[in-house]
């Protein structure tokens, strides 16, 4: 067996929702891997593919087929509590929605995973984040006491605490505005270049996915392009050619 440095990869991971006249083919054979520090971006048109990618490499839903690995562990051969565990002590996951839980104050928010897991915050790692994502004077503020964007800061603090393999980031700025959408980036752009961590980001915005090394394109459940150092403007010219050439399928 070869042994990857990879944080995160798939081989031949299809998806099948539904049967018969409902049957929808999500995933029709993805081979991925996304490197150790790196923050990559997935993009492609409506319906390609990019949630349930992330969905089944972050195991949240479970591949048709093909397999799956967070580190050396297979995803895909996990039983459900194995996969909770996993998922709680490896991988961190913003989500657009911010999933904060409204009863507990930022810090209790933050440092939820550690709790969960039964391990010690560790203070200067902490602090280090804490100061990071600028809401070291709103740590007693409840969800609800906080913008949108403290919120998601709040939501990858959190993601991050644990020092996971990688941060899943579902549409993290799709509920901010543009001036929290780019603090946010920023700061997951400084915790691949200052903490080494690595992230997959699914996102619709070039100007998001500018943020990161490598934009993955799906189109149709099929891997089918890439570009590293991308900027906004190519990024948007590949969106272009794909949903121009995803609408010819169609038509
Ligand atoms: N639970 C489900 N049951 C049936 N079909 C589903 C389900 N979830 C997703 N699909 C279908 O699978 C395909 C891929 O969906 P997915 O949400 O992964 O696409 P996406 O690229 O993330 O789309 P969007 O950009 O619109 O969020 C779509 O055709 C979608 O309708």
């Amino acid at each position: 067996m070869t042994i990857s440095s990879a944080a995160v990869r798939a081989a031949e991971l299809t998806k099948v929702y539904g049967d018969g006249d409902a049957r929808v083919v999500a995933l029709a054979g993805v081979d991925v891997e996304f490197a150790r520090g790196e923050l990559t971006a997935i993009m492609g048109p409506s319906g390609s593919g990019k949630s349930t990618l992330m969905h089944c490499v972050a195991g949240l839903d479970k591949p048709t087929g093909g397999r799956a690995w967070v580190g050396d562990v297979e995803l895909t051969g996990l039983g459900d509590d194995d996969l909770t565990i996993l998922r709680r002590d490896r991988i961190g996951f913003v989500f657009q929605a911010f999933n904060l839980l409204p009863t507990l104050t930022a810090w209790e928010n933050i440092t939820l995973p550690l709790d969960l897991a039964g391990k010690a915050v560790d203070r200067f790692f902490a602090d280090t984040i804490i100061g990071a994502v600028g809401l070291a004077d709103r740590l007693g503020h409840r969800p609800s006491q906080l913008s949108g964007g403290q919120q998601q800061r709040v939501a990858c603090a959190r993601a991050l605490i644990s020092k996971p393999d990688v941060v899943f980031a579902d549409e993290p700025t799709g509920a901010l505005d543009s001036r929290s959408s780019a603090e946010l980036l920023a700061f997951l752009r400084r915790s691949v270049d200052e903490l080494g961590q690595t992230v997959v980001m699914v996102t619709h915005d070039p100007t998001a996915a500018s943020y990161a090394d490598r934009v993955l394109f799906l189109a149709d459940g099929r891997l089918v392009d890439e570009l590293r150092s991308p900027s906004a403007d190519r990024v948007l010219d590949r969106m272009k050619s794909l949903e121009t050439a995803t609408a010819g399928v169609g038509a």
